[in-house]
C-alpha cells in the first residue's frame, strides 16, 4: 500500500515537473524577447530595480502559498543569473 502511494505522488511530482519546465521554457522566450529589445536600445541586460520588485511580489504570492520567502528568493535570483548568461549568448535556451 505504501509502495503504491509513493508511486502516486511521484507521478504527480513528475507531471508537475513537466509542466515546471514547460512555464521555465515560456519564461526563457519572454525574457528572449526582453532582451533583444533592451540590445537594441542600448539597455544593460540586468535592472537591480526590476529584479527587485519581482522579488517583492514572489515573496508576497508565496507566502500566501505557505513557501519560505528565502528560498522562492534564491530560485528567482538564479534565474536571473540565467538570463543575464543567456543574454550574453553562453547559453542556449
Ligand atoms: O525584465 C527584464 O528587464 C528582464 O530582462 C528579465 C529579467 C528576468 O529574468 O526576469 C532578467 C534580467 C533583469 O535583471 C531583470 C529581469
Amino acid at each position: 500500500m505504501r509502495e503504491l502511494d509513493i508511486k502516486q505522488l511521484r507521478d504527480t511530482v513528475d507531471e508537475l515537473d513537466a509542466q515546471l519546465v514547460q512555464l521555465l521554457a515560456q519564461r526563457m522566450q519572454g525574457v528572449e524577447q526582453i532582451q533583444s529589445l533592451k540590445r537594441l536600445s542600448g539597455q544593460a541586460c540586468r535592472e537591480a530595480e526590476r529584479e527587485a520588485d519581482i522579488i517583492r511580489r514572489i515573496h508576497s504570492t508565496g507566502r500566501r502559498q505557505g513557501l519560505d520567502p528565502d528560498w522562492l528568493e534564491s530560485l528567482f535570483r538564479k534565474l536571473f543569473e540565467f538570463s543575464e548568461r543567456f543574454a550574453r549568448e553562453e547559453v542556449t535556451p
